[in-house]
């Protein structure tokens, strides 16, 4: 079974490996969207597969660093892509939840990167 729990961060980025003459090589910023698949068996007692309030627990401190922050300022987000912050985001989660399936990360509603750790 998989289970997905979405959760948003506004953040300012820029990215430094793009020209000069493209936008996104100029600071702005993203309403961001993570989400969080995680996957494995239903317990026949609780109906979880892994209760929503413990990925939250995790994932909170995780999100409290990227929320409101410059991303390029946070250490391995130098460029920080939506690729790149969905790797990142996955080494951070990934040792504290083994359920944890694949991280998709939104930069707009209409382009997203997916990591599934490989
Ligand atoms: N493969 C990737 N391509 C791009 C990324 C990325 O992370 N991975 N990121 C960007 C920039 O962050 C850019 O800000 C994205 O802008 P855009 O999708 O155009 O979003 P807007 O809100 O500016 O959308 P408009 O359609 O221009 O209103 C670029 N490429
Ligand atoms: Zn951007």
């Amino acid at each position: 079974m998989k289970i997905t729990q979405a959760f948003t961060f506004e953040a300012a980025h820029r990215l430094p490996h793009v020209p000069s003459t493209h936008k996104c090589h100029r600071m702005h910023g993203h309403s961001y969207r993570v989400e969080l698949q995680l996957k494995g068996i239903v317990d026949a007692k609780t109906g979880f597969v892994i209760d929503f309030f413990d990925v939250e627990k995790v994932f909170g401190p995780v999100l409290e660093s990227l929320d409101h922050h410059t991303l390029n300022d946070i250490e391995g987000l130098e460029n920080p892509t939506a690729e790149n912050i969905a790797v990142w985001i996955w080494k951070k989660v990934k040792p504290l939840l083994d359920e944890l399936n694949s991280v998709k990360v939104f930069e707009t509603p209409a382009c997203w990167a997916e990591y599934e750790g490989e």
